[in-house]
């Protein structure tokens, strides 16, 4: 049972200590070092092996005596375990981890003309993988000849890869390109996993295009790390395995329905059910701005009320595995929509029948049956999973049991 780890430098955030726990029975610690601490650890270290992050990558080659063929096409190393005389062996499992995202449609965009934003770390391994694969492609960086400027030279493309970390937390929200550019594009791929899905994957969801994220390319480095570490073949579903089961962790669960319905309740109920943190976007807002909600309705009109909401929603919702309780109008707001769906699943808690209407303005000056018919079609779009309830506390169990959580 080795003893092995993670070098980097703000190691905090890190999903691998999660994603090493289900690949095998093996110590895996963070260590976050100064990068004049480097070479020593190396040195010193009786650990068996280490995945190397950001700074280190290519710095931590020169403890290596061996390289990879992989290592050296991409030009660093993400995985270092122990030659039999006790030195350092480099390898990198991103490649792994970039041709697993790529999946059977590498074959599919061979020879078609890929686009890979950003010329970091992250890309050298993208365009080693590509050019392995026989797909060509262009590189656009801020600087250079082929820039942001000129994406309309690259309109043929039929594959975008984003290696930047725009859209990346806390930045949520911004995209590197706008997707209609690119007509022929039938594949978009972000090595972001955090949120599961950036504003990038959303255009092209929007757009019909098929688009995965960067979390499948994270557990399938791993689990090629831990073939390394552990001297032996792992099972072939192991990374799909893993990545569900860190996007079921990480996901958010936003509970949506008609005022009264209860989400506050059954948000509460739930975070006890499952240990996760609780955000009740109303509740934010009262705080925030120091009156309920129907003084708020008041004193500054529904649009004011729908901007703090809007605003208490971009917030709440860039983090991760957590319950959302939002109020029953979220769903009139479009933009609110990307928001949710960034992190995770909406839960449309459909109770009919009487619902409270006390301190709820709209129920009392709309009413609940006009409320229903204007809101019933846009809960039910926007509903990954929809649960009918005797009680907040049933309706919790349910959710809990139908999403694994
Ligand atoms: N499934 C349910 N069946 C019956 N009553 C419920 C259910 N869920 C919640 N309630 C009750 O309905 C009321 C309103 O719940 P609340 O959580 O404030 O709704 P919301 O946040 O959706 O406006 C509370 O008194 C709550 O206990
Ligand atoms: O349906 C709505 O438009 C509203 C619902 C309320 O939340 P609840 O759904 O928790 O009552 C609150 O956000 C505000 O009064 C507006
Ligand atoms: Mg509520």
């Amino acid at each position: 049972m080795g003893r092995f780890g993670l070098i980097g430098r703000a190691l905090g955030h890190s999903f691998s200590p999660a994603i090493h726990a289900l690949i095998g029975d093996y110590e895996y610690k963070l260590y976050p070092l100064e990068p004049e601490a480097l070479d020593g650890f190396l040195r010193a270290s009786d650990g068996d092996g280490f995945n190397v992050t950001i700074p280190y990558k290519i710095d931590a080659m020169r403890s290596c005596r061996e390289l990879s063929e992989r290592a050296r096409a991409i030009g660093c190393v993400n995985t270092v375990t122990r030659l039999p005389d006790g030195e350092w062996r480099g390898d990198n499992t991103d490649w792994d981890g970039f041709l697993h995202l790529l999946g059977e449609d590498a074959e599919r965009l061979r020879g078609r003309p890929a686009l890979v934003l950003g010329n970091g770390g992250a890309s050298r391994t993208v365009r080693a993988v590509l050019a392995s694969c026989g797909i060509p492609f262009a590189v656009i960086s801020r600087s250079g000849d082929d820039t942001y400027a000129t994406l309309e030279r690259h309109a043929d493309a039929e594959l975008i890869v984003n290696t930047t970390p725009v859209g990346m937390y806390p930045k949520n929200g911004a995209s590197p390109v706008d997707l209609r550019l690119f007509p022929r594009c039938r594949l978009v791929l972000d090595v972001i996993y955090n949120p599961l899905r950036t504003a990038l994957l959303l255009q092209a969801e929007e757009l019909g295009l098929p688009a995965r994220g960067g979390l499948a390319m994270l557990a399938a480095q791993a689990v090629r790390a831990g073939e390394l570490f552990l001297g032996r073949e792992l099972p072939a579903t192991l990374a799909d395995r893993i990545t569900a089961a860190i996007a079921r962790r990480t996901g958010n669960v936003a509970l949506i329905g008609m005022p009264g319905c209860g989400k506050t309740t059954t948000a509460r109920a739930l975070g006890r059910l499952t240990g996760r943190p609780v955000r009740d976007i109303d509740q934010l807002i009262e705080a925030s701005e120091g009156r309920p909600i129907a003084e708020i309705f008041a004193r500054r009109g529904e649009t004011a009320f729908r901007r703090l909401e809007t605003e208490a929603l971009a917030g709440v919702s860039k983090e991760s595995g957590i319950v959302i309780a939002t109020g029953g109008g979220v769903v009139t707001q479009p933009r609110n929509r990307p928001l949710l769906r960034q992190n995770g699943v909406c839960v449309w808690l459909d109770r009919p029948g009487e619902l409270p209407v006390d301190g709820r303005p709209l129920s009392q000056s709309v009413g609940v049956e006009e409320l229903r018919r204007r809101r019933l079609p846009l809960y039910r779009a926007w509903a990954d999973l929809t649960v009918s309830a005797s009680s907040a506390q049933d309706a919790a169990a349910k959710i809990k049991e139908a999403l694994q959580l």
